[in-house]
């Protein structure tokens, strides 16, 4: 078995006075889409944070192919190949598509092959190039954001609950993109949406509270209805 692309190790992190974290111990396999599911305020975007460096751990490891990283600055993680997509997808309304992809390239050059293989995953994005990205729509506005993390060659992608808000029609699109994305990084997802989770991850956690309440292969998770019933109500969005 190789080993895990990341992996977090009783890892506690505080927002000014509130303990948000405790414990987590997490390890994310190299390859394929794994997801971490929890309802509301678990902890998800949190731990995604942490990893990013955004927020500090304040205590525990975090190893990114066996270095710590627990320690770095946000833009050294960065450049050691983990890209995140948060909630909010980080786009700049202002600027074209074109622009906002420019700006997260390291030398604001583009590699023709990877730009094709954007567009072929994302075709509105050709469409819009020249456009601002204020008139994209709410799918697109997450295309964007996505594309802009595989710009460059990357080896993890956290991305933070992509389906919010978005159509069903919109999510199905993001399956098969997100299929494709794996060939190349190894996705953490982070979601509420279990259907659209379980059709892409290969491994499952499940956070609750800040901790890490069930870890396992999504595979068990559902073929288990039982624990399926036990997890899923931590308010996941079980109906969608
Ligand atoms: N800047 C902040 N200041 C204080 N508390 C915060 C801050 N950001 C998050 N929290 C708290 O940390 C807890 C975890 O939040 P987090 O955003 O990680 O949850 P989440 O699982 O991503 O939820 P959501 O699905 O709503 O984004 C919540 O109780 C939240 O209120």
């Amino acid at each position: 078995m190789t080993a895990p692309v990341l992996e977090l190790e009783g890892v506690s992190t505080d927002i000014a006075q509130y303990h948000i974290l405790h414990d987590i111990s997490l390890s994310v396999p190299d390859g394929g889409v794994h997801v971490l599911l929890g309802r509301n305020g678990a902890g998800k975007t949190t731990t995604l944070r942490t990893i990013m460096g955004l927020w500090r751990a304040r205590q525990g490891s975090i190893r990114f192919r066996g270095d710590e990283i627990a320690t770095l600055h946000t833009s050294d993680i960065a450049r050691k190949g983990i890209a995140f997509v948060p909630e909010n997808m980080g786009i700049f309304g202002g600027l074209t598509v074109e622009e906002n992809m420019r700006l997260a390239t390291r030398d604001g050059r583009f590699e023709k092959q990877r730009l094709d293989r954007i567009y072929a995953l994302f075709p509105a994005l050709e469409t819009f190039w020249t456009k601002s990205a204020w008139s994209l729509s709410g799918g697109q506005k997450q295309m964007l954001a996505i594309a802009r993390a595989i710009i460059e060659p990357r080896d993890l992608i956290l991305i933070d609950e992509p389906t919010k808000g978005l159509a069903p029609s919109i999510i199905l699109n993001m399956v098969d993109a997100f299929r494709e994305i794996a060939r190349e990084a190894t996705i953490l997802l982070v979601e509420q949406n279990f259907l659209f989770a379980k059709s892409l991850g290969e491994t499952v956690a499940v956070i609750d509270d800040g901790r890490i309440a069930h870890t396992g292969t999504m595979a068990d998770l559902v073929a288990d209805t039982e624990l399926q019933t036990r997890l899923l109500s931590l308010s996941l969005e079980v109906s969608q």
